[in-house]
């Protein structure tokens, strides 16, 4: 379970508060109006932004103060975060070991992950030799490597055209569910939240609210989401 004690996150002028649990294995949109701090808050939970006061927990185990690259985490950002230089297979052996060294136990698990995503073959490319969505593949592998307890997702697949961004968000959630990976996705499409994930955070006017079911939510929005997410979300006559 992911806990966020009585966080105070500040950012410059900005502030943000967040006390909630995320239940392990569950997946859980993260949403609210641009500018609200849903990147902040994931930037807190993954290491890289530090809290003002409060606790992240990890099953009861404190993180606060964990590096980024030591937390139970695996975190997807739109660019993907994949070197340039390297290639794909160099790319993904960073993600099993800190040198990126490509044993003969790693390239086999190399190769599955690249299968699995649909990459079969091109380990030996570098990113500017791919596409964009076998670039967010890449992306998808790394982590699917590293299997860690959790996935921060924040609009890694934004960028890719509809098609791509659904079958993108299937393969997330079916990897997840086979490794009982909690999900945590930031998304400005609510019909993301609606197919992928039973619980939302909403954020909004300095808060990170507890989870609640995302289909009562997006039917009967709060105003400042209703506002948000405009006219298609009216509430419930
Ligand atoms: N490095 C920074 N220094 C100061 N303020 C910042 C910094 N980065 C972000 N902010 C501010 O923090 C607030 C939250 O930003 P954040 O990117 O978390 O929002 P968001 O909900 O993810 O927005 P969007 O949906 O537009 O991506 C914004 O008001 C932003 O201007």
């Amino acid at each position: 379970m992911l806990t966020l004690d009585k966080l105070a996150i500040e950012q410059g002028d900005f502030r943000l508060s967040a006390d909630l649990e995320i239940e392990t294995g569950a997946s859980v949109a993260v949403i609210g109006p641009s500018g609200a701090g849903k990147s902040t808050l994931l930037s807190v939970i993954a290491g890289f932004l530090a809290p003002s006061a409060g606790r992240v927990l990890w099953d009861s185990a404190e993180i606060t103060g964990t590096a980024p690259g030591e937390r139970p985490l695996s975190i997807l950002f739109q660019d993907q975060n994949l070197f340039p230089h390297l290639t794909l297979e160099t790319n993904l052996a960073l993600g099993l070991n800190p040198k990126g060294k490509i044993d003969r136990a790693a390239r086999a698990q190399i190769e599955g992950a690249l299968a699995r995503v649909g990459l079969e073959g091109l380990g030996k490319r570098k990113p500017g030799q791919i596409s964009g969505g076998q670039q967010s593949r890449a992306g998808l592998a790394r982590a699917l490597l590293r299997a860690r307890p959790m996935l921060l997702l924040d609009e890694p697949f934004a960028a890719l055209g509809p098609a791509l961004k659904t079958e993108m968000l299937a393969l997330v959630a079916e990897i997840a569910r086979e490794q009982g990976t909690t999900v945590l996705m930031v998304s400005h499409d609510p019909e993301d939240a609606r197919v992928l994930c039973p619980q939302t955070v909403l954020v909004a006017e300095g808060k990170a609210h507890p989870p609640q079911d995302t289909t009562a939510l997006l039917a009967d929005p709060p105003p400042v989401l209703r506002e948000y997410l405009g006219e298609g979300a009216r509430p419930r006559d």
